[in-house]
């Protein structure tokens, strides 16, 4: 009662010194908890409530670049309520990114999310798993199906197929004219090469996991050119609705990851947001489990020991069952049950997030490079056309002898990583960087500065293909290079990435020829988590 009491006499002017005094215990507090932290390590200076989200325009790539600018190779900053570890020298990361399957200290990218739980994605699939048993179960099984020699066959059958369609829309796009097959090698188009390659990574993404066909680069024909692709209209509008869908959960993610729950359901723009992003959740899931129970009774439907198709999700489904003649172990030898269909949707759908943008923005970098580079480009034609003459067909042994052209990916990657930041949280205290570290810190591996270290690149700014060709991994640091990430959480689909890109260059270069619209332009590209290609006007012909 007295408490009331003392409420009610209060006046405005009192409720304002109330406010004012708790902002001031807040901000000593926060003070007081900044400058006694233990380990201190330079970095910049978080302000209350903002941290140091000042320095922050959503270009986590330049910020990490600056903060090692600034403050050297072992820094730290605070942002999304975290005290981060940024490392951009590859002696500290022995710990992080060695490949022990006992020690999970640092096996985990990113604490649990009740945002991403909303979105369907929290202790699912692999990227955003932050459960580490359930992210080694599905690991297992994930790893079994995209690393097998069959797959790898089936993706190079799929580059081969898709882009047989490309090359038709392109020179129809140059002629306006689908059917037209006159001037075979004469004619010239004009074009954005980042849109044929996220359409081409769509498709590619989409035929490999689930088997079903999607026709991304269709419906891009379809906008780009007067005539129209005339063949199977329904498929090509559900393609549309389903990419679109693919696209919108990703950006999802950092919607309901950075925002917390009681902004994401007041603010009216984000009340907004949430429900048309639930919609879509909605939708996708219900597609994608109707593909799964449709694979199921197909599989069913065949007699056992009849050979299945080799896509992730045929993979997923019997790994573990019957028909499985290979089972997946647990650590201490146990056979694993077999997938429950919400895993199965959950590792689908990181195949989609994994493997479409990362393998799209790489393949428009490398573009852009190679056409700077015009010795670059002749040597690289001249290995494609001794190991695939014309007519020759693309097959797989032949792809691994490309040693030039697999160091023309790797320079690319090493000056601009698509992914350039990795993260590592930790649920229980550790020792890093020669410090001890409470539970919850978060550690950032700045790939940008790994791979233009002075101490471990020479002319680390200069594009130079030859560091890497007919070279031994043992030749440089360990850790120095990193772009598919390390240890075990390292990108699982590595293997598929390279065979799309060694395919694209056998396909494209051995027939084309292909130039930069303008040659001085620089590269226009933006970064959050993944550095993206905005556009890459380039030109293409048959060549001579
Ligand atoms: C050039 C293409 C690619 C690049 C540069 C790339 C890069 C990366 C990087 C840096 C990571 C984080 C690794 C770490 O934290 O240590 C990652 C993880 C991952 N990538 Fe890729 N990736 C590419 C292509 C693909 C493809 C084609 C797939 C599809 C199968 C894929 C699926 C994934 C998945 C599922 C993860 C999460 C793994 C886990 O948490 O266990 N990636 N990738």
């Amino acid at each position: 009662m007295a408490f009331l009491d003392i409420i009610a006499a209060l006046k405005f002017k009192d409720y304002l010194y109330l406010i004012i005094l708790s902002f001031l215990i807040y901000v000593f507090q926060f003070y007081y908890k900044y400058f006694t932290r233990p380990n201190k390590l330079p970095g910049p200076l978080p302000l209350p409530l903002i941290e140091c989200s000042y320095l922050f325009d959503t270009d986590a790539k330049q910020l990490f670049i600056s903060l090692h600018k600034k403050y050297g190779d072992v820094c730290e900053v605070y942002l999304g309520g975290f005290r981060r570890i940024s490392i951009s020298r590859p002696e500290y990361l022995e710990k992080m990114l060695a490949s022990s399957a006992t020690d999970t200290t640092f096996m985990t990218r990113a604490p649990y999310s009740k945002g991403l739980e909303e979105l369907g994605m929290a202790g699912r699939g692999l990227i955003f798993n932050h459960d580490v048993k359930s992210w080694k179960y599905n690991r297992q099984f994930f790893n079994k199906a995209v690393q097998s020699l069959s797959f790898n066959l089936e993706a190079v059958k799929w580059v081969d197929k898709i882009f047989q369609e490309i090359e038709v829309y392109w020179k129809s796009l140059a002629h306006n004219n689908l059917s037209s097959d006159d001037n075979e090698n004469s004619w010239c188009l004009e074009t954005d090469l980042s849109l044929w390659a996220r359409s081409f990574t769509n498709d590619m993404i989409i035929i490999l996991t689930t088997g079903e066909r999607s026709y991304g680069v269709a419906l891009l024909y379809n906008k780009l050119s007067p005539t129209k692709v005339s063949r199977s209209g329904t498929l090509i509008e559900d393609s549309e609705r389903f990419i679109r869908g693919i696209s919108k959960q990703i950006l999802g993610v950092s919607f309901f990851m950075f925002l917390n729950s009681p902004l994401r359901h007041s603010i009216p723009f984000a009340k907004k947001n949430v429900k048309s992003l639930i919609e879509n959740r909605d939708y996708l899931f219900e597609r994608m489990d109707m593909i799964v129970k449709k694979r199921k009774k197909e599989i069913e439907e065949t007699p056992v020991g009849e050979e299945l198709r080799h896509d992730l999700l045929t993979s997923l489904i019997i790994t573990n069952t019957e028909r499985d003649k290979d089972n997946v172990k647990a650590i201490d030898g146990k056979i694993l049950r077999p997938m429950t269909d919400v895993e199965i949707r959950g590792n689908l759908l990181d195949a989609f997030i994994g493997g479409t943008e990362s393998t799209a923005n790489l393949f428009c970098y490398l573009t852009y490079y190679i056409c700077q580079y015009p010795k670059v480009k002749q040597k690289m034609i001249d290995e494609i056309d001794t190991i695939f003459p014309q007519n020759t067909c693309l097959n797989h042994d032949n792809l691994l002898k490309l040693e030039y052209c697999t160091a023309i990916i790797k320079e690319v990657g090493r000056i601009i990583p698509p992914l350039s930041i990795l993260a590592r949280y930790t649920d229980k205290p550790c020792e890093m960087v020669g410090y001890k570290w409470d539970a919850g810190t978060i550690f950032h591996v700045n790939l940008n500065g790994l791979h233009k270290h002075k101490d471990h690149w020479s002319n680390p700014e200069i594009f130079d293909p030859d560091r890497f060709y007919k070279k031994k991994d043992d030749d440089r640091h360990k850790y120095s290079f990193a772009m598919f990430g390390g240890g075990l959480r390292a990108c699982p689909g590595k293997k598929l990435a390279m065979i799309e890109l060694l395919s694209l260059m056998v396909l494209i270069y051995r027939k084309y020829d292909v130039e930069l619209i303008d040659i001085k332009a620089p590269l226009k590209t933006k970064s959050a988590i993944l550095t993206i290609c905005k556009e890459l006007p380039f030109r293409i012909k048959p060549r001579n």
